[in-house]
């Protein structure tokens, strides 16, 4: 098989794929430390900006459904050419690199790029399968520490044996040979090829290497971040005859060519990693060592490794293939290191320049090469015709994707504040509860009062109206009863008098006329007068059967009347009953709420002192972190300095390096030693600024946590903290970008001078002499600091161990004493309620035991500093000089019962503390002993004392 190289030469194109801020980072509180220029395949992280073919994801840069096209799909046509294609993703540990190839398949999961290359491949293989036969080869490799592993290796266990058992896979076989044929090709031997010609049986390839590399790195601890997986798809295609049979004999246009799908092993700090990950460090030396094609072209001398493998991994990337690398990165800021050195490297890829070839064979060459140029042709035209509409749509698109950031943008700030108005109603609506509850309690009261007012006026009005009915019914009646008696009475006697005047008159007819004529007229007269007064007595009469028929009828009505009294002065007691009630459920609310807001105060001035203790530590935090981050900014400007030192005095000429002399190349070392030294100092202010930064994120996904903010932490408190975690973030996040660009510097400059050798400029063996000399003399200083230093340490060390067991040693003994007094003081109690006389004997009991005197003289410290040990002189402020050392047990027991408590409710006590007996005293209430008196003993005093009864052991 010949190989057609194509007329042009093609560099490796390259693609970045931004990841978005992940749960994780956004629970960690990251920022994005990237921007991408919309429209514009640019990318900016600090100071430093990189433009690549391509950049997909975030937010400003090209979708990420579009990689596939515009990268891939040209390497599948080119697969149906005969060219080989390498697929490529780079990038540091989870910034998305299976993600993006695919290559975690699994349950038939189709995202990333080889679950798309394969159904592409095989809708081709369908549309052309009547001209052209094809055959499908996939392998699946994976290479961890120089060692290439089959992943289809049939005699490993299947899926479910491996979930079932759970084991490690071990396959029977051992690992894959890289081999070099004579003619310098690197091939594999012996790694399984599985013919497919389904998609589903291709697609079964893949997860099975995805799942037995899977299973790898869950039973050995994460390798898939340190292995690179090579999916690799050979097509071979032969066309078919007229008569329906393939072209076996003549060979004309048969073409074979590969597709390697590359999912590379986490990039970060390779160096860091080079016993488990040489491979990487080899693509690492290969992408250095074709980036600086230039360079080399300029006759600079390129050393890289020139194992096999990374020769395996050149072919992939400089050999003949068509590259595209998909360089991942992630946006947040924790990342930024690692993000500038991949994009530093995916820009250093762009310069290899790679030289596609045509598989087949050269009789075809021509004729092809011309359909091929057709074939371009056109398409050119097509890429011609469309380019100012795609253009004008990516505008479209890119001014779409700006406006919805902006208002993404304001959405989140108007959350924030619709956060803290929320915030203030829930503050206010207790005030407003508060507020409503007396409002309605007055209301009910108003409206009660109203209505007893109401009752009140009723029963009065109808008091009034019974007084106007009433008075006394009983005597009114007896009164007209008696009225009508009289009238009938005197009715009677003047009917009598009537009778007798008619009886007269009859008896007159004896008399003589005249005489009875008078009588008559007389007795007529009196007659007619007595008529009138009995038709008078009559009509008074009827009058006051009248009247009593009305009085009849008030009686009804009083009667009514005091019904209905009676009913309003039961309303009114009931509704007095209500007001009561009501005004006593009111009192109990307002006893409690008192109470509560007796509660809230007291817990108000406990925010408020959280709210400055808060303060507090915020402040003091943030002048840590400032602190700290003038530090790094410090150490990183000083890096910066020194390297662009260098860089200009290596600029500079290297004439001047030609004419070294001693001094001058004593200079450069100590030069190179500061660099070092500062590469170290930046990258531990980084690495303790990144833990910093990462315990604030903690933090702050805590506060923001809305299961968590039930906690004791009040929403002000919450608030303020959050915001003020944000600011400390932004300042971290700022602070670690700016040393991740310094230690990228760095890193470059120290990869740059170990492949160009950092001796060369050594001219002679005398300079060589010179310099090792100057070394020898300073390190030997150095040693001799570091064991003067080691020294110190000792000692401090030594120091400090007496400490802690003189700390532990006095503990104890105070817990002892404390223990015993407490025995005494509870015996003494018990004695006292007993008989007052038999405190004499538990006086003998005390012998010693809480004498200062007894106790043995600890060891005095050689160095130590502090009050204890300052001359007795000094301390005679301090001492009560009047008082004497008595040991206890030569007291008297009244005075002794008198030690522990003083009158006036004070307690005392001796206490042991630096060597020194000292009186503590604290109210009976208070509960830190506090020490008021300093009271010195000698070396006598303690020879003097009683041994004690029991003694203490340390
Ligand atoms: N473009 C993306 N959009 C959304 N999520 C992504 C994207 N890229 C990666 N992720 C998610 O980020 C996480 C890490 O991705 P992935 O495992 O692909 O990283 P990796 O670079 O292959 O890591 P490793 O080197 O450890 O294998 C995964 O949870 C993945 O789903």
């Amino acid at each position: 098989m010949e190989t057609t190289p194509v007329s042009e030469d093609c560099c490796v194109k390259v693609a970045v794929h931004v990841r978005p801020l992940i749960v994780d980072e956004k629970l960690q509180g990251c920022n994005d430390c990237v921007t991408v220029s919309p429209g514009k395949p640019q990318v900016q992280i600090g100071t430093h900006s990189f433009t690549f073919d391509h950049v997909y994801g975030s937010t400003t840069g090209s979708p990420a459904s579009s990689m596939f096209d515009e990268c891939i799909v040209p390497l599948v046509n080119g697969l149906f050419q005969g060219y080989n294609a390498t697929v490529l993703a780079y990038g540091q540990t989870g910034s998305g690199k299976t993600y993006t190839m695919g290559t975690g398949f699994e349950d038939g999961c189709h995202i990333g790029i080889t679950p798309q290359v394969m159904n592409a491949l095989f809708n081709k293989i369908d549309s052309l399968k009547h001209q052209i036969q094809f055959q499908l080869h996939v392998s699946f490799i994976e290479i961890l520490k120089e060692e290439v592993h089959d992943l289809l290796d049939p005699t490993s266990p299947n899926k479910s044996d491996t979930a079932s058992t759970g084991k490690v896979h071990v396959s029977g076989k051992p690992p894959i040979q890289i081999r070099e044929s004579s003619n310098g090709v690197i091939t594999l031997a012996g790694s399984t090829e599985v013919s497919v010609t389904t998609l589903k049986e291709i697609e079964a390839c893949l997860e099975q290497g995805s799942l037995s590399r899977a299973t790898g790195s869950t039973n050995m601890n994460n390798q898939s971040s340190l292995s690179h997986a090579i999916f690799t798809i050979t097509l071979e295609q032969m066309p078919i005859t007229g008569d329906g049979s393939t072209n076996d004999v003549m060979n004309e246009e048969y073409l074979c060519a590969k597709l390697h799908l590359v999912d590379l092993a986490g990039s970060e700090r390779a160096k860091r990693r080079v016993h488990i990950n040489k491979g990487l460090l080899a693509l690492g030396n290969v992408i250095s060592a074709l980036g600086d094609e230039k360079k080399r072209k300029e006759g600079n001398h390129v050393p890289y490794r020139d194992s096999k493998l990374t020769r395996l991994l050149q072919d992939s990337l400089g050999g003949n293939s068509r590259t595209v690398m998909i360089a991942c990165i992630s946006l947040a800021d924790i990342n930024a290191e690692e993000t500038l050195n991949t994009l530093k490297y995916a820009n250093r890829a762009r310069n290899i320049q790679n030289k596609p070839v045509v598989n087949r064979d050269p009789m075809s060459n021509e004729m092809l090469k011309m359909r091929q140029q057709l074939q371009y042709l056109q398409a050119e035209l097509c890429a011609r015709g469309g380019s100012d509409e795609v253009q004008v749509l990516k505008e479209r698109i890119a001014w779409l994707e700006a406006t919805n950031e902006d208002l993404c943008q304001k959405l989140h700030e108007y959350r924030k504040k619709c956060n803290i108005t929320e915030q203030c109603e829930i503050d206010s609506r207790n005030f407003d509860e508060e507020t409503a509850k007396e409002w309605e309690h007055k209301l009910l009261q108003n409206t009660m009062d109203k209505e007893l007012h109401e009752l009140n006026r009723r029963l009065e009005e109808k008091e009034s109206k019974m007084k106007l009915f009433g008075g006394d019914t009983v005597a009114l009646k007896q009164h007209f009863g008696k009225k009508i008696q009289e009238l009938e009475d005197e009715k009677r006697a003047v009917q009598q008098e009537r009778d007798r005047l008619l009886a007269e008159i009859e008896n007159l007819s004896a008399g003589s006329e005249g005489q009875k004529q008078r009588v008559q007229d007389i007795h007529a007269q009196k007659l007619m007068s007595l008529e009138a007064q009995i038709l008078d007595f009559k009509r008074k009469q009827e009058n006051q059967v009248q009247v009593l028929k009305l009085k009849h009828k008030s009686d009804e009505a009083t009667k009514r009347l005091q019904d209905e009294i009676q009913f309003i002065k039961a309303q009114k007691v009931q509704l007095q009953h209500r007001i009561k009630q009501e005004a006593e459920q009111f009192r109990q609310w307002k006893a409690s709420r008192e109470k509560e807001l007796l509660q809230l105060r007291k817990e108000g001035r406990r925010n408020e002192y959280e709210r400055h203790k808060l303060q507090a530590i915020n402040q003091r935090q943030k002048m840590v972190l400032q602190r700290k981050t003038e530090e790094a900014a410090m150490a990183t400007k000083r890096l910066k300095e020194l390297l662009e030192a260098r860089k200009s005095s290596a600029r500079d000429n290297t004439g001047m390096l030609l004419q070294t002399n001693e001094k001058a190349l004593q200079r450069w070392l100590e030069h190179e030693l500061e660099v070092m030294v500062n590469v170290h100092e930046v990258r531990f202010e980084y690495e303790s600024q990144s833990q910093v930064r990462a315990a604030m994120a903690e933090e702050l996904a805590v506060l923001k946590n809305r299961f968590a903010r039930a906690s004791s932490i009040t929403l002000n408190a919450r608030m303020t903290r959050i915001a003020s975690l944000e600011n400390m973030l932004s300042i971290s996040s700022d602070s670690l970008i700016a040393m991740a660009s310094q230690l990228s510097e760095a890193e470059e400059r120290e990869r740059s001078l170990t492949n160009r050798g950092r001796w060369n400029q050594l001219r002679s063996m005398g300079d060589a002499k010179n310099l090792l000399q100057y070394m020898f003399n300073s390190l030997g200083d150095t040693r001799c600091q570091l064991w003067e230093k080691d020294m110190e340490i000792k000692e401090m060390k030594e120091q400090l161990k007496e400490l802690v067991s003189l700390l532990r040693q006095s503990e104890l003994q105070r817990e002892d004493v404390e223990n015993e007094l407490k025995l005494r003081e509870q015996a003494v109690a018990i004695a006292l309620a007993t008989s007052p006389n038999s405190l004499e004997h538990i006086s003998d009991d005390m012998n010693g035991l809480l004498s200062p005197m007894s106790v043995p003289v600890r060891k005095q410290l050689k160095y130590c500093p502090g009050i204890v040990n300052v001359p007795v002189r000094e301390l005679v402020p301090f001492i009560d000089q009047t008082r004497k050392m008595v040991p206890l047990s030569q007291l008297p027991m009244k005075k002794l019962v008198a030690i522990g408590r003083t009158g006036n409710g004070k307690l005392w006590r001796w206490k042991r503390w630096h060597n020194k007996w000292h009186v503590q005293y604290k109210w009976k209430w208070q509960k830190p002993w506090r020490l008021s008196e300093w009271i010195r003993h000698s070396e006598e005093n303690i020879i003097k004392a009683k041994p004690r009864s029991r003694s203490f052991s340390y």
